[in-house]
């Protein structure tokens, strides 16, 4: 059989079902053996396939976060549009049978598929029923008022921290400006081209920087890292909430030994009357350049296999990723699993409520794995004490935009 390497970036729970998922694919057939190789986390994946590419032993398949799209799209000798590769192989694809809200942050401006968004996701938070029954709390939080009202009571009661988040500059900024229909970038948060420029220092922002600022000295939020690492603080009950990727529900699922529920990604009552949909992450499936038609053959039919509705629905109830058909959706929703699993359906209507703005189509920027970094650090001295909110956010935009500034020399 034809190998094709499917370099990526899924741990645990959800990394486990990829190795089941390729190996359904190749039980399947006897043309194509897809080799799933995992490569560290979504940042070094993304530079091991640069690396490799440079090497001439780029995989045939990568993940690349959502944070490293603006770069793939730009790489165009390096990609093999997924678009173009099912036209040549014969594959069948209609890009109308993919939900709209995630396949446009990965299609070019004439609407075509570069990327397949194979584990597309959006934050939520997720909560502590058992803590929240102890400490009286009998309403999941729908505004920041009321989690940092339901964080006094859970720590009366005993808890050590309200809530941690994963991925700060993701939901804290680049999703909180969103909810409140507030530009996180210029020029449609960058999908209008690469003269954009960063604007998450307004009011907003600063704002809700500086209480969670203030929330790290209460106990009320407690930091936990960059990623994803706040998980462990959840699972060990130190925090009561969590804001997380929808697909942190497979580890949630597996290492919780309370009851938890999923609610949406809270507001700030009075700044918005109406909160917007948030925006995605995750990650998608790039097909690199370098490789034999017959291993192209075999990639197109297995993102087809992936993209089926069996598939998807089922990586999709396993993972907490949303499901990228509409086939996907209403086959999980058929099967009874939205009614069976509460919570389960929150982030795919979170992600598809109301018409998207120029604030809410998701952030699509050159150097962006650099400007999280820059965040990161922001965020991060605020977090110590060291630097007020509105300091460290400008500090963090003016560097931003020298990073945003190479891109644009580098890609006009
Ligand atoms: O945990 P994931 O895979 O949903 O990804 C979350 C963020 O989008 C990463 O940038």
């Amino acid at each position: 059989a034809t190998q094709i390497e499917w370099w990526h970036a899924m741990g645990g729970a959800n990394g486990e079902k990829v190795d089941e998922m390729a190996k359904a694919f190749n039980d399947s057939q006897n043309d194509y053996e897809v080799k799933p190789v995992y490569k560290g986390n979504y940042t070094e994946t993304m530079t091991s396939a640069i690396a490799a590419f440079r090497a001439k032993q780029q995989p045939a398949i990568v993940q690349v976060f959502e944070v490293g799209t603006a770069s793939m799209m730009a790489a165009q000798g390096a990609i093999y549009p997924v678009h173009q590769l099912m036209k040549d192989s014969g594959q069948a694809f209609d890009e109308s049978t993919y939900l709209s809200a995630v396949t446009g942050y990965y299609s070019n401006s004439e609407g075509q598929m570069l990327s397949l968004p194979f584990n597309s996701s959006t934050p939520v938070l997720y909560y502590n029923k058992d803590l929240f029954k102890k400490a009286g709390i009998s309403q999941a939080p729908k505004t920041w008022q009321d989690v940092e009202s339901v964080s006094k009571k859970l720590l009366a009661s005993g808890v050590t921290c309200g809530f941690t988040t994963a991925w700060q500059s993701w939901v804290q900024l680049e999703n909180l400006s969103a909810r409140h229909n507030v530009p996180f970038a210029t020029l449609e948060n960058g999908f209008g081209g690469v003269k954009t420029e960063l604007t998450f220092n307004g009011p907003l922002q600063v704002a809700h920087v500086e209480k969670m600022g203030e929330w790290q000295k209460n106990g009320i939020f407690s930091y936990s890292g960059r990623t994803n690492d706040g998980a462990a603080k959840f699972y060990s009950q130190e925090c009561a909430m969590f804001t997380e990727s929808s697909a942190g529900l497979a580890g949630i699922k597996r290492n919780a030994t309370f009851d938890f529920g999923v609610a949406e990604l809270p507001y700030w009552e009075g700044k918005v009357k109406q909160p917007s949909n948030t925006i995605i992450g995750g990650a998608s499936l790039w097909v690199l350049q370098g490789h034999s038609k017959e291993e192209y053959k075999g990639v197109a039919s297995f993102l087809s296999f992936l993209s089926s509705p069996s598939v998807q629905a089922d990586w999709h109830q396993f993972s907490g990723y949303l499901p990228i058909t509409k086939a996907a959706y209403d086959l999980t929703k058929k099967q009874g699993f939205y009614a069976a699993n509460s919570g389960t359906e929150t982030g795919v209507t979170q992600m598809t409520t109301g018409t998207p703005t120029a604030n809410t189509k998701g952030v699509r920027l050159g150097n962006f794995v650099q400007i999280r970094g820059i965040i990161d650090e922001a965020l991060e001295s605020v977090w110590s004490g060291d630097v007020n909110a509105q300091r460290a956010l400008n500090t963090a935009v003016e560097r931003g935009n020298a990073q945003l500034r190479r891109f644009e020399k580098a890609n006009n």
